[in-house]
């Protein structure tokens, strides 16, 4: 059984149709990855898969064989799914710690204060946000380490699958490197990642299954290698005239 199923999920602003008819699902173990360009509802996915800030008009989804659609973002986190923002999304007033404690705090598992704080300190060094740095102000962290706590925060809440929006945005080579190390080892650890970026080279590095939207539809989908490879998904990234050049 897959870990996470869509089937015909659509969500409108109006008359757009952000997400329209979207069906895939997400094997246990593997880094699945969702590509489109600026707009093609991306975003829109995520945030009805994990009900923040909606759910879905209409289909349904199931995570880990309960079916998902409708119920609240806490409930849903509660049951093992846990994401990040696109932007670095964080309590800037508050310690890194106090961060990272928030996210063990509000996990699948009801936790004692003494292991909330054990897996908020060991999610932290994982991602290399170390000791030295549990004091410091979440607002007065650089761009790279907003996204680490960011990526801590969720793996504090200890989850079966995480999804990640957009981790490689506004990030420098070096640092979409040690990212692209990062996620792997999270996967490592037996969480599953659902992963949204718009930078192709990025996903390909990282995704077993791949699958690309436009205009809220699925345009293609499978094995990395051959979605880039179809005609569709270069007009869609480069237009057609490049595409044919
Ligand atoms: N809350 C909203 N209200 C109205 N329209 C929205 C809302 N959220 C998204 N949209 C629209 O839905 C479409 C899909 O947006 P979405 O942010 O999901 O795309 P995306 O693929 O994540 O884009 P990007 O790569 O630029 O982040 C866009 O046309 C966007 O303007």
């Amino acid at each position: 059984m897959a870990l996470l199923e869509l089937d015909d999920v659509s969500k409108a602003f109006g008359s757009l149709k952000a997400v329209d008819g979207v069906s895939f699902k997400v094997e246990a173990g593997e880094i699945f990855g969702i590509a489109g360009p600026n707009g093609s509802g991306k975003s829109t996915l995520f945030n009805i898969i994990t009900g923040i800030p909606f759910g879905p008009d209409r289909g349904r989804i199931r995570f880990d064989g309960t079916a998902i659609n409708g119920k609240p973002g806490h409930a849903i986190a509660r049951l093992g799914l846990a994401r990040t923002f696109q932007r670095e999304t964080s309590f800037d007033g508050l310690t890194v710690f106090e961060n990272a404690l928030i996210g063990a705090s509000y996990g699948k598992q009801e936790k004692a204060a003494a292991a909330a704080r054990e897996a908020a300190a060991e999610a932290l060094e994982f991602v290399g946000l170390g000791s030295s740095s549990f004091g410091r102000l979440a607002g007065e962290l650089s761009v790279f380490e907003r996204k680490c706590l960011m990526l801590a925060t969720a793996i504090a809440m200890q989850p079966r699958m995480l999804l990640l929006d957009e981790p490689a945005s506004s990030l420098t080579k070096p640092e979409i490197e040690t990212s692209i190390g990062l996620i792997r080892r999270t996967a490592e650890r037996g969480i599953t990642i659902l992963l949204i970026e718009h930078v192709l080279t990025f996903l390909m590095s990282l995704s077993q299954h791949l699958l690309v939207l436009n205009n809220g539809r699925v345009l293609a989908a499978g094995e990395p290698g051959s979605v880039i490879a179809d005609q569709r998904v270069i007009e869609a990234y480069l237009g057609t005239r490049r595409a044919v050049a």
